[in-house]
């Protein structure tokens, strides 16, 4: 139980790391916290907020995924490689397909709930 303690301690490090260091970690927070904000007032419905947050849930860990494989790559190459080219930029991809997939079914969900509004007045 201490040694599970300690190691959600080693995590809570490692996403203070990624929050004080990475700009695009903190955007994508901020644009999660909106989404949270704008769910609530939109009162979004038990399956729609299983969506966005599993959505959130993945870029945000796309992101951290990202940090921890650029820092590998930064420890072990100290000069430019093509293959480290091809690790950083295919991890950097890997984020991008999560944030694409959350922009489409923000659109769907928002743009549901922005008809029903025009709908209503
Ligand atoms: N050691 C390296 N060898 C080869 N290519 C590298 C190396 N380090 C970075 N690159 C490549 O150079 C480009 C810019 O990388 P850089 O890490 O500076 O910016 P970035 O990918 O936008 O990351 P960040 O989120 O830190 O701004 C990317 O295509 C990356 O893969």
């Amino acid at each position: 139980m201490k040694k599970l303690f300690v190691s959600i301690l080693f995590a809570i490090d490692g996403l203070r790391y990624a929050f004080t260091s990475e700009k695009n970690f903190k955007i994508e927070l901020s644009v999660a916290l909106i989404v949270i904000c704008m769910g609530l007032l939109l009162s979004f419905s038990y399956a729609e907020w299983l969506i966005v947050l599993l959505n959130i849930g993945a870029v945000l860990s796309a992101e951290i995924f990202n940090t921890a494989i650029e820092k590998a790559c930064d420890f072990v190459a100290d000069s430019l490689h093509p293959l480290i080219k091809i690790i950083k930029d295919t991890a950097a991809g890997a984020v991008l397909v999560t944030g694409i997939i959350a922009a489409i079914c923000g659109v769907l969900i928002f743009g549901k709930h922005i008809i029903i509004l025009f709908q209503t007045v």
